[in-house]
Parts: structure tokens; sequence; C-alpha cells
């Protein structure tokens, strides 16, 4: 079985016309639970999502995973703020990543259902994604990303733009991945969702990961005055 941690980043940076954005950066993540990344407006976290990911070009410095890099890419996933979605029928948007991978149709049929019942799309197999509200449409993103089972799953804000409701179905389905093995990495404005989710905190300022710490030890005791006024609500920069 393909083992993709501990994942190491060294001295990783993105750089836009000699700026530096974010980094350098230097990171370990192990194979278990979930990393939230806060921090300012501004402040690097999807850039650095997106480096993890591999769909940003790093600047400088490295990533390794402990398997090769294309392999470790086969086994992730990203759900993004807006859902992405392609312009056809729910069940077409499900069995898509599963086609790709050369899953034959009846097979992939079986657990796109499956899935949908498990986000609460069941009745929806027909209708074209588009249609759907900003909340289904968020669900649907997030079981086309977990029904290829991937053991890395990173999220930008997945919850930004809907409501309490859907937010909690959407972080019921992130607990149930996690538990079964999925390992999370999600930015979030949202303190409570960090701690809901999270066990691990990278508070990120000025591209740089300026804290980092258990969710307990962060939200608890923030160590820096940053950390802590960004805590209080403070404007940070
Ligand atoms: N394509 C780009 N070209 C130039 N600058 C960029 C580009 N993308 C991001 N930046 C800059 O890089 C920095 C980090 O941006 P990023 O979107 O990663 O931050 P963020 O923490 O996710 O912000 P937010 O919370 O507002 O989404 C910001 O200063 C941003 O303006």
């Amino acid at each position: 079985m393909t083992q993709l941690f501990p994942m190491q980043a060294k001295g990783i940076e993105s750089r836009r016309r000699g700026q530096v954005l974010v980094g350098p950066i230097d990171l370990t993540l192990d194979g278990q639970g979930a990393s939230v990344v806060i921090g300012p407006n501004g402040a690097g976290k999807t850039t650095l999502l997106r480096l993890l990911h591999g769909t940003a070009r790093l600047s400088a410095g490295q990533i390794n995973w402990a398997c090769p890099t294309d392999e470790a890419r086969h086994h992730q996933a990203f759900v993004f703020q807006r859902p992405v979605m392609l312009r056809r029928t729910v069940m077409e948007n499900l069995i898509y990543p599963l086609r790709l991978r050369g899953t034959p149709v009846a097979d992939a049929r079986t657990r796109a259902r499956d899935w949908a019942v498990r986000v609460g799309l069941e009745k929806m197999l027909d209708r074209a994604a588009p249609v759907l509200s900003g909340g289904e449409q968020q669900k649907l993103a997030l079981a086309r990303a977990l029904i290829a089972e991937p053991k890395v799953l990173f999220l930008d804000e997945p919850c930004a733009a809907l409501d309490g409701r859907a937010t909690r179905e959407i972080e019921e389905i992130l607990a149930h991945a996690k538990a079964t093995g999925t390992r999370l990495i999600l930015s979030t404005h949202d303190m409570g969702q960090a701690r809901r989710i999270g066990d691990e905190v990278l508070f990120l300022l000025g591209g740089r990961i300026h804290e980092s710490g258990s969710v307990d030890r962060f939200f608890n005791g923030p160590e820096t005055p940053q950390a802590q006024a960004f805590l209080r609500g403070d404007i940070v920069e």
C-alpha cells in the first residue's frame, strides 16, 4: 500500500516578480488527523495549500512525500471555496474521478449512489449540478473529492460561503473522512470550525508559519503576541 507520510517541506517559497508571497516554510506532516491553516487575509493560506498540493509552482525549496511525488499526487484531492462543477448531472460529476482512474462504469455508478446517500443528494442524481444550491454543490464537491478515497484532502475555506446547516453537514462528512483515515489540511476563517475539526494549527502571518501547535495548546495558550491578538479579533498584519 502506498505510504505518503511523513511529508517534509523544506524551505518552500512562492515568489511573484521577485517578491516573496509565501515562505520560506519548513513543515513536516504525519499521516493522521487534521491540520488547520489560519491567519489574516493575505497571510498565504491558499498559496500554502496549493504549494503542498502541487498546483502552485515552488519558487524555492522542496516537498518530499514518503513515496514518489507523482504517486503522492494520485492520492490527493482539493476542495475549493467555490465548488468547481462539471456542467453535467450530479451522477456524472460523481463518477468522473472514478472513470478517470479506469473504474468500470457500473461500479462507478454504484459508488456514486452510495456517496450521494452519504451526503444527502440521492434524490438529485439526475439534476444538473450547476442548479444545486451552494451547500448542495459543496457537498457534491466533497463527495466527488472523497469518492476516489484520497489519502490527503486539501480544503480551502470550504464553508466560507455556506450557512450554519450546510456547514454542519460538511463538518460531519469531514469528521467521518478523518476518522476513516483521510488526512485533512484545511484553511478557515472560522475559529469555531478550526477547533471542531482541527488537531493541529498552523498560524500564518506574512507568508510564514508564525506559530504552530496542537489545537488545544494554540487556542488555550497562544504564545506570540500576534497569535494572541489574532484570537482576540484584533487586526494583525
Ligand atoms: N497570482 C498572484 N499574483 C500576485 N500575488 C498573489 C497572487 N496570488 C496571491 N497573491 C498574494 O500572495 C499573498 C498570499 O495570498 P493568499 O491568497 O495565499 O492568502 P490567504 O491567506 O489565502 O488570503 P485570504 O484569507 O484573503 O484568502 C497575498 O499578498 C496575495 O495578494
